[in-house]
C-alpha cells in the first residue's frame, strides 16, 4: 500500500534527508535524461525513500472544550506518508485548533494522536514542522538572513555551511522567494514583506528542516491563485517524492487546489461533516441525496452547503458520525489463539484500516512491516460498542496526560516502535551548543543593534552629555563645589543604570513569541540563546555610556586618562547589573505596564530610602538603601573621583571636622564618604554589585527555563 513501506531503521545521521529529490531531480529533468541515467535516478530515489523514515498520523476522537463549549467534538482521521491532507471549513470551524492538538500544542480534553502508532509526545516534535497562521519573526531581519539562521539551527551540523547556502537557496527559488530575500520582514510602522511573501517566508522555514509530518495552517490565504497553486504543487510533489505526510487547513480552495489534494476533513463548529477520499466527496453527497453541481467549484459548493442549509448539515454530520459508528461496530477483534488479555486488545490502525476497507472498499495493509501498538479497550469491546469506543477515547486521555507531564524536559520513556530512528536522534539538538551560541549571538546582535543604537539614543546619549558637561563644566575641587561633583556623579550612574534597566525590560518580550516558537521546534539549548543574549548585547549595552562618558567627563575636569578608564570600568558594570536586574523584571512580567511600574517602584524607593534626598528616614526602614544597587554604585564612583582624583580642598568655614582642626588643607576620601554613612570599602561594594549581576542573570534563566517554557493552550 501507498506510504506503508518498510521503515529501515535509518542512523542518527540519515534521519533529515539532507537533499530534496523535488529540487534536485525535477520530473521533466528525469524525463528528459537517457534511460539508464533516468533508471539510476529512479533507484537512487526510491532508495533515499526507503531510508527516510515516515509518519503515518492517526487521530482519534478528538474533543476539546472551552468553558463548556466544544470547539472539537469526536474528530478523526488518518494521513499517511505522500498523502495531503486539507482541513476544509467555514471560519471558526476549529481548524486551526486540530492543527494545535495534531502539532502537540494544545491540550486536548479526550481522544488521542498517534505517530506511526506511538502517542504523541515531545521526542516527536524535531519531525514535525508547524506553519502558524501568523507570521512570527525578527522584524528587523531580512528575509535571507531569517531563513540563513533558520538553517545554520536547525539543519544537522555535520552539513556542510555551502550546502546549507544551497539548500536554502532552492528553497528561496522553488517558493518565489529569491527576489524579495533582501527585504525586512519589517512591521506596522516600518513596512517590509507582503503578507503572501511573509507567508511563504514561514513555509520556507519550515521546509528547510525536512520534517516528517508537515502541517500548515491556512498557507494560501493571502496568497493570489497562481502562488497558491505553485505553493500546492511544490507541497504535493514534496510529500509524493519525499514521503512526507501533510495536513493543510484551507478555507476555500480554487476547484484546481481542491483535486490536488488527497484527503478531505470537512468540519463545521467542530464537528465532522465529511472524512475520507477527496474524490468521494461527490458520492458522499450523492448518499445524502445531494448533487456537486458540473462546472462547480465542489469546494465552494461543499461549504455553501454546509453553511446555508441546516438540514443537509445535519444529514452530513449524520452520515460521518454513522461511518464512524459502524466501523467500531464492525471491527471487533476476537482471535481464539489469543489469550484473553489479547483479545482484550485491539489495535486503533486495525479500526481505522478497516473502515476504509469498508466506505472504500480498498485493500489498505497497515499491518505492513509495523510493530503493533497494542491498544487496551475494556473487556467485551464486541458486546458493548459504546464502552468501547468511550474507552479508546479515554485511553488516548491517559497517553496525553503522560504527555504532558514530561513535557518540562525531553522524555525518554517513550518507546520507539520498530521502523523509528534511535532515540539520539529524536532527542538531541541538530547542532552543538557553541554553534547554536554563535548563531544566536550574531542574529541577536543584527536584531538589537538597531533598537538599542538607534538615532534617538544616539541624540539623547550626545545632548545630555553635552547638557551636563556644561552644568557641570571645569568644577573647582573645593568643598564648596563638592555637592556639585556628587550630583554629576549621581546623575550619570543613575541616568544608566535606570536606562540600561528599563531597556532590558521589553528584551524578552518582544521576542518571546518567535523565541517560543523556536523552542517547541527544539532548534536549540534555552541555555544558549541566553548566553548568546547576554553576549551580543554586551557591546551594545557599554557603548552609548562609553560616549557618555567621553564627552561630559573631560568637561567637567577629568584630571588623568588612568582616573577616566577606571570611572569608565564601574560605569559600564553598574550599567551591566542594572541590566540584569531589567532582564529579570522582564522575564517575569510580559506585560511592559506591569513591569515598568515595578521597576520604576524599586529603583525610586531605593533612592529614597537611600538617604540622597532626604535625611529624614525612619530609623527602621534605613535598611532599605542596602537593597539598592544605585547605592554601592555611588559609593564606588565616589570612592574612585576623591580617591585617585585631585583631592578636595576644605572650604572656609569647613564642615568637616578634621579641616575644622585645621590638621589637613585637604578633605580625605574616607571623611567625604563617612559623611554620607558609608564606610564599605570599594572591594566589597565590588562584590555585591557582581552578587547582584550573577542572582538575576541566574533567576532570569530560571524563571524563562521554568515559569515562561512555551505553554500549550
Ligand atoms: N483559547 C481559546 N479561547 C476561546 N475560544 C477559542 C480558543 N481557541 C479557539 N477558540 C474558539 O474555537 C473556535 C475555533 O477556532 P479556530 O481558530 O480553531 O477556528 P478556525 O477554523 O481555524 O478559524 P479561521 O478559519 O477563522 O482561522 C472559534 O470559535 C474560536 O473562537
Amino acid at each position: 500500500m501507498a506510504g506503508q513501506r518498510e521503515r529501515k531503521g535509518p542512523s542518527a545521521a540519515q534521519a533529515p534527508s539532507l537533499t530534496f529529490p523535488f529540487i534536485n531531480a525535477t520530473k521533466q529533468q528525469q524525463q528528459q535524461l537517457p534511460t539508464a541515467q533516468q533508471q539510476q535516478v529512479q533507484q537512487q530515489l526510491q532508495q533515499q525513500q526507503q531510508q527516510q523514515p515516515t509518519i503515518q498520523l492517526t487521530f482519534q476522537n478528538l474533543n476539546v472544550l472551552h468553558n463548556d463549549r466544544k470547539i472539537l467534538s469526536d474528530v478523526s482521521g488518518l494521513v499517511s506518508p505522500g498523502e495531503v491532507l486539507a482541513i476544509m471549513g467555514p471560519s471558526g470551524s476549529g481548524k486551526t485548533t486540530l492543527l494545535d492538538c495534531l502539532s502537540g500544542q494544545r491540550h486536548f480534553d479526550s481522544g488521542s494522536v498517534y505517530l506511526n502508532r506511538e502517542p504523541l509526545s515531545k521526542r516527536w516534535r524535531r519531525k514535525i514542522g508547524y506553519v502558524l497562521q501568523e507570521e512570527i519573526f525578527f522584524t528587523q531581519l531580512t528575509l535571507r538572513e531569517t531563513v540563513m539562521y533558520t538553517a545554520m539551527l536547525r539543519l544537522p551540523e555535520k552539513m556542510a555551511r555551502v550546502e546549507k547556502l544551497r539548500l536554502v537557496d532552492h528553497i528561496l527559488e522553488t517558493l518565489e522567494l529569491t527576489c524579495c530575500q533582501q527585504t525586512k520582514f519589517g512591521d506596522y510602522l516600518n513596512r517590509g514583506l507582503s503578507g503572501g511573501e511573509k507567508k511563504r517566508a514561514n513555509i520556507a522555514c519550515e521546509l528547510l528542516t525536512n520534517p516528517l509530518l508537515m502541517l500548515l495552517d491556512e498557507p494560501t490565504s493571502g496568497l493570489d491563485s497562481h502562488s497558491a497553486i505553485s505553493l500546492m504543487k511544490v507541497l504535493k510533489r514534496y510529500a509524493q517524492l519525499e514521503q512526507k505526510t501533510i495536513v493543510i487547513s484551507v478555507h476555500q480552495p480554487s476547484s484546481q487546489m481542491f483535486h490536488m489534494f488527497d484527503k478531505l476533513l470537512l468540519l463545521h463548529q467542530g464537528r465532522t461533516a465529511y472524512f475520507g477520499e477527496v474524490n468521494n466527496i461527490y458520492r458522499h453527497f450523492e448518499d445524502i441525496g445531494v448533487t456537486i453541481k458540473a462546472h462547480y467549484n465542489p469546494a465552494d459548493f461543499v461549504l455553501e452547503q454546509l453553511k446555508s442549509h441546516p438540514d443537509i448539515r445535519e444529514k452530513l454530520f449524520i452520515a460521518a458520525r454513522e461511518s464512524h459508528g459502524n466501523y467500531l461496530n464492525r471491527n471487533c477483534i476476537s482471535n481464539p489463539d489469543k489469550s484473553k488479555q489479547q483479545q482484550d486488545t485491539i489495535l486503533i490502525n486495525d479500526i481505522i484500516n478497516n473502515y476504509y476497507n469498508q466506505r472504500h472498499h480498498q485493500p489498505h495493509d497497515l499491518h505492513h512491516n509495523h510493530n503493533h501498538h497494542q491498544y487496551h479497550t475494556a473487556n467485551g469491546v464486541c458486546e458493548a460498542d459504546e464502552e468501547a469506543a468511550q474507552h479508546l477515547v479515554w485511553s488516548g486521555a491517559d497517553s496525553q496526560s503522560n504527555f504532558s507531564s514530561c513535557a518540562s524536559s525531553d522524555c525518554q520513556s517513550y518507546r520507539v516502535g520498530k521502523g523509528s530512528v534511535n532515540d539520539d536522534d529524536w532527542l538531541s539538538y541538530p547542532t552543538r551548543f557553541h554553534t547554536q551560541f554563535s548563531v544566536l549571538s550574531s542574529r541577536n546582535f543584527k536584531e538589537a543593534k538597531p533598537r538599542m543604537l538607534s538615532k534617538l539614543n544616539w541624540f539623547q546619549t550626545i545632548g545630555l552629555a553635552l547638557m551636563a558637561g556644561a552644568i557641570w563644566f571645569q568644577l573647582p575641587r573645593t568643598e564648596e563645589f563638592l555637592h556639585d561633583l556628587q550630583g554629576w556623579m549621581f546623575f550619570s550612574q543613575t541616568y544608566w543604570m535606570l536606562f540600561a534597566l528599563f531597556g532590558a525590560l521589553n528584551s524578552f518580550p518582544s521576542e518571546r513569541e518567535v523565541i517560543s516558537k523556536e523552542r517547541r521546534s527544539g532548534a536549540y539549548r534555552l541555555s544558549a540563546y541566553y548566553l548568546a543574549k547576554m553576549c551580543a548585547e554586551l557591546p551594545l549595552v557599554i557603548t552609548l555610556p562609553t560616549v557618555y562618558l567621553m564627552i561630559s567627563y573631560p568637561m567637567l575636569g577629568c584630571s588623568s586618562l588612568k582616573l577616566f578608564f577606571l570611572m569608565l570600568i564601574f560605569l559600564l558594570l553598574n550599567t551591566i547589573v542594572a541590566q540584569s536586574v531589567g532582564f529579570f523584571i522582564g522575564a517575569c512580567c510580559m506585560d511592559m505596564n506591569v513591569s515598568i511600574t515595578l521597576s520604576a517602584l524599586y529603583t525610586l524607593a531605593t533612592q529614597l530610602f537611600g538617604g540622597y534626598l532626604s535625611s529624614r528616614i525612619p530609623e527602621g526602614l534605613s535598611w532599605i538603601r542596602y537593597t539598592s544597587m544605585i547605592h554601592y554604585a555611588y559609593q564606588n564612583m565616589q570612592i574612585l573621583e576623591f580617591r585617585e582624583g585631585p583631592a578636595i580642598s576644605c572650604g572656609s568655614p569647613s564642615s568637616y571636622e578634621i579641616c575644622k582642626q585645621q590638621t589637613t588643607e585637604f578633605i580625605p576620601y574616607e571623611e567625604i564618604l563617612k559623611a554620607q554613612n558609608s564606610t564599605s570599602p570599594l572591594w566589597l561594594n565590588t562584590l555585591i554589585l557582581m552578587m547582584f549581576f550573577l542572582v538575576f542573570r541566574g533567576l532570569g534563566y530560571a524563571v524563562l527555563r521554568y515559569l515562561r517554557c512555551p505553554q500549550k493552550s
